[in-house]
């Protein structure tokens, strides 16, 4: 496996990487030399400066994992890595405390002109007149957005006996109750009464440009104002003009709409707050630490391996994530579910309309169980590489409709998955299957019939009028092609004279087989299957 480090990650990162692919750091790359070379890389480590967008994910054909290292993904297009079955992973813990003690030096350095005021000393200007401050003591602080970061800040800036107040309508009361908060029900509100705002929302269609001139307008005079989160939150161009008019006393700023490059050349780059005195900026700061960079680099080549392993992690952003025990729990449920969902195309060719699973209430993760289920189904259909990441979504690219419920007490079995396909004939296929013990997988029902079938590799699915002598057939048919039964369920339904076989077989049925088994006097219909490898 081939891994591309294109922004600088820590040491004990990459010797992580080392131990078991081949890594190629090359930081500082031109966009066009990036193309050219990404075709080549099994992954791709990034932190906030590479755009990973559909153009770059196109020249990348064996591209598997794209790993964030570092928490904010706007720089990468996740539907697109969702459509194309690309992991993205990131390391959202191992930067939120050097990002809120950024964030607090950047607050303390707009209420006393720290940065302007050690700049003038060291052209031997003591006039100290000129950087008089505030106290932070008894003001409000004003965060938008309590997440990892906000909360951070909130409990620490406590300590300097500010009144805290926050605004996140995605977060219930009691959070807002545990950080010892006041909760602002508006933008608006936080906004009139803050005497210093602190921004820490990630940068979303909803978030950009959501301080603008507008909001800004409602600002206390000489408010001071901090974006530690992404460029473009805040509007630059109204930023400047409240910061000329001193209606904004200080703003200090992490993160520009458009950045420079932190590796290559920047000549020509320009950007008018960096020439006002009343503002303070550092160049994408809050995660540049020691402590940040390895725990980030650690996790971030943890993360890419288990991705490039196939195994779950725990920081994807674009499929639900499981920690380890769970993983183990459920694997076996994971399994069965992607056997389910591979029968439908190998029994029928009439396009599926609807996808309808039900659960038992035991059953946990049942949004990865559906995603197996739906790579199971696509696996035999399209041509696009289909996993965990992108089943979903290429089903909803085809209108699959796709229902998901709990099963109501009652049934036989506590960990049940029942699994009804729809297709465009109004036909349905119906299968149920558990998991008996750690690992036993089962199908327990098939079409109506109460099965106990363990699925092999090979299989072949018989439905023949319940009369003797069918099963004679059978055996000669399979035994002239050196098919060998393994293990065989039969079934039936007394009243309507029909039986069921399900067959595990030691080799795949050629078709020549399936066509004479089909003209069999008795035999209804005769499918063979074949399990994803
Ligand atoms: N300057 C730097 O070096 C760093 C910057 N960051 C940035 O900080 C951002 C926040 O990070 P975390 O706190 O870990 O994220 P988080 O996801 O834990 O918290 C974000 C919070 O914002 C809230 N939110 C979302 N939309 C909102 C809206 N319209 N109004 C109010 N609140 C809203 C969410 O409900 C959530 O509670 C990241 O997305 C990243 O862009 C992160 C690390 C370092
Ligand atoms: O983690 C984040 O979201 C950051 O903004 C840090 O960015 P960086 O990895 O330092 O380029």
């Amino acid at each position: 496996m081939k891994v591309l480090i294109a922004e600088r990650i820590s040491d004990a990162g990459l010797d992580e990487l080392k131990k078991e692919t081949d890594v190629e750091v090359r930081l500082g790359l031109k966009r066009e030399k990036l193309l050219e070379i990404i075709k080549d890389f099994d992954a791709l480590i990034v932190r906030s400066e590479i755009k990973v967008d559909s153009e770059l994910m196109e020249a990348a054909p064996n591209l598997k994992v794209v790993g964030r290292a570092g928490n904010g993904i706007d720089n990468i297009d996740l539907k697109e890595a969702t459509r194309r079955g690309i992991i993205v992973v990131n390391t959202p813990d191992s930067n939120a405390i050097s990002a809120a003690e950024h964030t607090i030096g950047l607050i303390i350095a707009i209420a006393r002109n720290i940065p302007q005021a050690a700049h003038a000393v060291k052209s031997q200007d003591f006039h100290r007149n000129k950087y008089k401050g505030v106290e932070l003591y008894g003001k409000t602080l004003g965060i938008i957005g309590l997440g990892r970061i906000g909360s951070l800040v909130a409990k620490r800036m406590k300590a300097f006996e500010m009144e805290v107040i926050a605004y996140d309508p995605y977060i219930s009361s009691e959070i807002f109750d545990e950080i010892g908060v006041k909760k602002a029900e508006t933008l608006e509100d936080l906004l009139r009464n803050s005497d210093i705002i602190t921004i820490h929302t990630p940068k979303t269609r909803e978030t950009v440009g959501m301080i603008g001139e507008k909001e800004l307008a409602i600002t206390k005079k000489g408010v001071r104002i901090v974006n530690c989160a992404r460029g473009g939150l805040i509007n630059e161009r109204a930023l400047c003009e409240y910061l000329k008019s001193g209606h904004v006393a200080a703003a200090a700023i992490d993160v520009l709409e458009k950045e420079p490059s932190y590796e290559g050349d920047n000549t020509g780059f320009y950007n008018p707050l960096i020439e006002l005195p009343n503002v303070v900026i550092t160049p994408h700061l809050g995660a540049s630490t020691v402590e940040a960079q390895n725990n980030v680099g650690i996790t971030v080549a943890r993360e890419v391996l288990s991705a490039l392993k196939g195994q779950f992690t725990s920081n994807a952003c674009n499929i639900p994530s499981i920690d380890r025990e769970m993983l183990d729990l459920i694997r076996p449920y994971m399994k069965l579910a992607e056997i389910m969902g591979s029968f439908y195309y190998q029994i029928e060719s009439t396009p599926v309309k609807t996808i309808e699973v039900l659960f038992s209430k035991g059953l946990l993760n049942t949004e990865i169980l559906t995603n197996a289920i739906l790579m199971g189904l696509l696996y035999p259909i399209v041509e696009e590489r289909v996993n965990f990441v992108n089943s979903r979504y290429l089903c909803m690219e085809r209108g699959i409709q796709i229902i998901e419920g709990i099963l109501n007490d009652g049934d036989d079995y506590s960990n049940l998955i029942d699994l009804k396909i729809v297709n465009e004939k109004g036909q349905e296929v119906r299968f149920k299957g558990t998991v008996y013990g750690r690992d036993e997988i089962k199908i327990v029902e098939y079409m109506g019939y109460d099965v106990n079938f363990e699925p092999a590799q090979y299989m072949l699915f018989i439905r023949n009028e319940d009369k003797p002598g069918v099963i004679g057939y059978i055996g000669n048919i399979l035994g002239e092609y050196g098919v060998n039964i393994a293990t065989m369920h039969v079934t039936r339904r007394k009243e309507e004279g029909l039986a069921l076989m399900m067959l595990g077989v030691d080799s795949p049925v050629p078709d020549e087989a399936i066509y004479r088994l089909v003209n069999v006097n008795g035999i209804i219909t005769a499918k063979a299957i074949t399990l994803n490898p």
